[in-house]
């Protein structure tokens, strides 16, 4: 469904992606764990062409998307879902999700908020996914965070994407609430095959959620496997390594402890 190969970004002198190799299956729940700076987020980006690899292989569903011009056609296939959830206040939960149906609605539909019957049947369905199904006509400026973010997940789900791309989606919420927003996006994609590439920051939700962890130091896969076969020397390795001035224009000093020993992992 996913397939990298080799992948490289650089920005300037700062290279960021150094040859990334992933595989993602339809249905499968994989997390992309790295220090800040390692790269997750410019390979999210990659993916749905907000950024555009310098080289290497980018296939999505079946898609070359080194070559495709369409990127429209594109990320019909690929939503995305950010740390801050971006929904619109004033609006309801209902009118939020279907936001998520304006690419396939026309112009003018889109312009005076026309959607089809079938359209408010599925943003009502995205809805119960994610458990808010009787929160659906409240504005979303009267949700919790949480919830929030579960709107974000249900109007991404009503896009009908084949991937879904999630950046640190929980990275702003408490350890319960983020639980939560996981368990709805990882039952979601199961139940509805969509594939998940989620950049997360916590080595134990990593381990809970992930179908399959990819630890990324310094734009290179330093660990693909299960949760299961995640090590401490592992972890270290994900999070230790010190970024490459010559690199990134920024110095980082080794830690001092073992991130895995200060974890308690
Ligand atoms: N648009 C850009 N222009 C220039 N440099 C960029 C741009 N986007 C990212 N970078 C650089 O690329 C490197 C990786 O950034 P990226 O956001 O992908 O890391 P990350 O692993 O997602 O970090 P974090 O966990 O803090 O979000 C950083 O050195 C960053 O400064």
């Amino acid at each position: 469904m996913i397939r990298t190969r080799q992948l490289t970004k650089r920005y300037g002198s700062n290279a960021v992606l150094r040859g990334v190799d992933l595989d993602a299956a339809a249905g499968e729940f994989v997390v992309v764990l790295g220090q800040s700076g390692a790269g997750k987020s410019t390979l999210l980006r990659c993916m749905n062409r907000l950024a555009t690899a310098d080289s290497g292989e980018l296939q999505i569903d079946g898609i070359d998307a080194m070559q495709y011009g369409d990127t429209r056609a594109l990320r019909r296939k690929v939503a995305m879902i950010f740390q801050h959830h971006h929904v619109v206040p004033r609006l309801t939960a209902l009118k939020n999700v279907l936001t998520g149906r304006l690419g396939s609605v026309s112009v003018l539909g889109s312009c005076l908020h026309l959607f089809r019957r079938q359209d408010i049947a599925l943003a009502h369905d995205c809805l119960a996914r994610v458990g808010l199904a009787h929160k659906a006509h409240e504005r979303t400026d009267a949700l919790s965070g949480g919830q929030m973010q579960r709107v974000g997940i249900a109007r991404a789900l009503a896009q009908r994407p084949r991937v879904i791309l999630a950046d640190e989606p929980v990275a702003s919420l408490d350890p319960h609430t983020a639980r939560t927003v996981l368990q709805y996006l990882r039952e979601a994609s199961r139940a509805l095959g969509i594939t998940v590439v989620c950049n997360l920051h916590q080595v134990d939700y990593a381990r809970e959620f992930g179908d399959r962890i990819v630890g990324l130091a310094q734009g290179r896969v330093v660990f693909d496997g299960r949760p299961d076969a995640l090590t401490a020397a592992d972890i270290d390795r994900i999070y230790l390594q010190p970024v490459d001035s010559a690199s990134t224009g920024r110095a980082q000093p080794a830690a001092p402890v073992a991130l895995s020993t200060a974890l308690g992992v």
